[in-house]
């Protein structure tokens, strides 16, 4: 599914501000993994979303998806099998669509032909059913410009609209990071259900040890540009915030965000 081979990134190499944000990093992700990510201020965590996403080139390894070899290619060529949600609630919507429009945008997307321009009454009655089941009052404002809902509404629709496109790995940038606690669970719970429902393979950074024990079925924890700790289902399983912690303290050096305990 996605397999990532001793991949390498410096940023400014040769200078003073030489950063080694990837070091000879390896990990494989099997269809229907959901694997989060944690890791210090500096570890290389969204250099390396930004690198399987095509974002940014890296200097040596390689990135296969589906046992194809993505290196060479751009961003946008590997838009097809990748759906992002960002920090940024802005980042994923279209502003100046409307729900339904940004919507039915995805649902193209996710189809390879077929789909009528037009939105038939059908489609309109799937999106406001799976409005409704985000219990944030949707479903009634299928015209509505999307530039005026609020970020926790915002990430919602990204993830949905990610669950529409089904995309072959999903990746999820701290989405929930700039959202109150509250918005934050919300988004989580919803993460959980359209990953589980999609069976969508996913790679999720996250600053919140909580919310990385309660998501995904594998762990990794990153610094300097490796994997210093990795947890598979049954070890995840029993994994603890204390248990991190523990982990993270044997890390010479590594220094945890403030954010890192925040539920
Ligand atoms: N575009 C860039 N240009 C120069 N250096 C960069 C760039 N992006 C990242 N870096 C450097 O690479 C290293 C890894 O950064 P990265 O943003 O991947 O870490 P991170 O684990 O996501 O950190 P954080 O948790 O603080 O967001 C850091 O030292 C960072 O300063």
């Amino acid at each position: 599914m996605l397999s990532i081979d001793r991949i390498e990134k410096t940023f400014f190499p040769g200078t003073v501000n030489e950063r080694r944000a990837l070091a000879g990093l390896s990990l494989r992700l099997d269809e229907g993994d959901f694997v989060t990510v944690i890791g210090s201020n500096g570890a290389g965590k969204s250099t390396l979303l930004n690198a399987v996403a095509g974002r940014l080139g890296v200097d040596s390894g390689s990135i296969e998806i589906d046992g194809r070899r993505v290196n060479r290619l751009r961003e946008f060529q590997r838009a097809r099998y990748i759906g992002r949600v960002f920090q940024d609630p802005m980042a994923g919507t279209a502003p100046n669509l409307t729900i339904e429009q940004n919507l039915s945008l995805a649902v193209r997307r996710g189809q390879s032909r077929g789909l009528g321009r037009s939105l038939t009454r059908k489609l309109r009655d799937r999106f406001r059913e799976e409005l409704g089941s985000l219990e944030l009052g949707l479903e009634n404002r299928l015209t509505a410009k999307v530039g005026l809902l609020s970020g926790g509404q915002r990430q919602a629709l990204s993830l949905l609209m990610a669950g529409f496109t089904h995309p072959r790995i999903l990746l999820l940038d701290e989405h929930t990071a700039a959202l109150d606690p509250q918005r934050a669970a919300l988004v989580t719970d919803l993460t959980e259900r359209i990953v589980s429902q999609g069976g969508l393979t996913t790679l999720m950074v996250t600053h919140n040890m909580e919310q990385a024990l309660q998501l995904g079925n594998r762990l990794i924890m990153m610094h300097e540009g490796r994997i210093v700790f990795e947890a598979d289902a049954e070890r995840k399983r029993k994994l603890t915030v204390a248990g991190l912690l523990a982990e993270f303290g044997k890390i010479k050096g590594a220094q945890l965000d403030d954010r890192a305990l925040l539920t």
